[in-house]
């Protein structure tokens, strides 16, 4: 990933993402990998030749578009259509089989699957997850008590003093929302966890995701909830089978989405 060129466009937006041409091809080794000796033979005797127990899936077609500061952007699709995949390229987790990603600073993932470690109580995963999205050490103790709150996990019970394996997964997901969303990104991806919070967290989350844009940054968000997109999004990518079907207004693109999804 590479930054940004300057470019001397009439445009007075400011790009912060520009994926042109973007492949990824996962190899997955299936069992024929594996195994002793034998498996070893037939993996020098077959040297050259393709992996017969190595599957391709081309993940993402040649996916094109730029994000502008200030944009809020959905990606909806069906299961498996490249929107985790996608993601993950533009964050520069995955690397690209063909195509460029330029972006403004680091993008910033927020998984379901961000890296908190089950074994540590909320209140340790607060200071590590902090440093890891960068904050100094006295941002996190300026910060400690702003997260949790606003991720709601000591409402009924003192959860931030338990290990994270005991928490349900939608408080997992909303401690690691309110970790990330206390750092201001300038780019910050959002893969589902919106889906798995409750109603009264959601609204606080949409309004967070609203001041993140406000202060200038780009917020992506993946979520088969077409109305968490149509309620916090201004743009929608619709994916399908790995190729962009659709870029534009998340209203319109949302409903174009929910008719083909009818008309099956
Ligand atoms: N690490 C991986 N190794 C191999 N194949 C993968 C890997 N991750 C995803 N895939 C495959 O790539 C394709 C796209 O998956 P991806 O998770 O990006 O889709 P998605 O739109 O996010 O799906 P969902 O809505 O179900 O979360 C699928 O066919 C999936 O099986």
């Amino acid at each position: 990933m590479a930054d940004l060129p300057v470019g001397a466009s009439g445009d007075t937006r400011v790009p912060t993402v520009v994926a042109d041409g973007v492949h990824v091809v996962h190899t997955v080794r299936t069992g024929a990998r594996r195994g002793g000796a034998a498996a070893a033979l037939s993996r020098l005797l077959r040297r050259g030749e393709p992996d017969p127990g190595g599957h391709r899936v081309h993940a993402v077609k040649g996916v094109t578009f730029t994000a502008y500061r200030g944009e809020a952007i959905g990606l909806i699709g069906s299961n498996g259509s490249g929107k985790s995949t996608l993601l993950r390229a533009v964050a520069g987790l995955q690397p690209l089989t063909r195509g460029t990603v330029h972006a403004l600073g680091r993008p910033s993932l927020l998984g379901v699957n961000a890296a908190l470690m089950n074994d540590l109580t909320g209140e340790r995963n607060i200071v590590l997850g902090g440093l890891a999205m960068g904050m100094s050490r006295e941002e996190v103790r300026r910060r400690y008590q702003d997260i949790v709150d606003f991720s709601g996990i000591d409402e009924r019970d003192h959860f931030t003093s338990l290990p994270m394996r005991t928490y349900s997964s939608g408080m997992a997901a909303r401690l690691r929302f309110s970790i990330a969303a206390a750092v201001d990104h300038e780019v910050l991806m959002i893969d589902e966890a919106l889906a798995t919070g409750d109603a009264a967290f959601q609204r606080r989350s949409q309004a967070r995701i609203e001041e993140l844009r406000e202060r200038a940054g780009t917020v992506f968000l993946v979520s088969h909830a077409i109305g968490t997109v149509r309620d916090t999004c201004d743009r929608a990518l619709w994916l399908e089978a790995g190729t962009l079907r659709m870029d534009g207004p998340a209203a319109e693109v949302c409903e174009a989405y929910e008719r083909s999804a009818r008309e099956g």
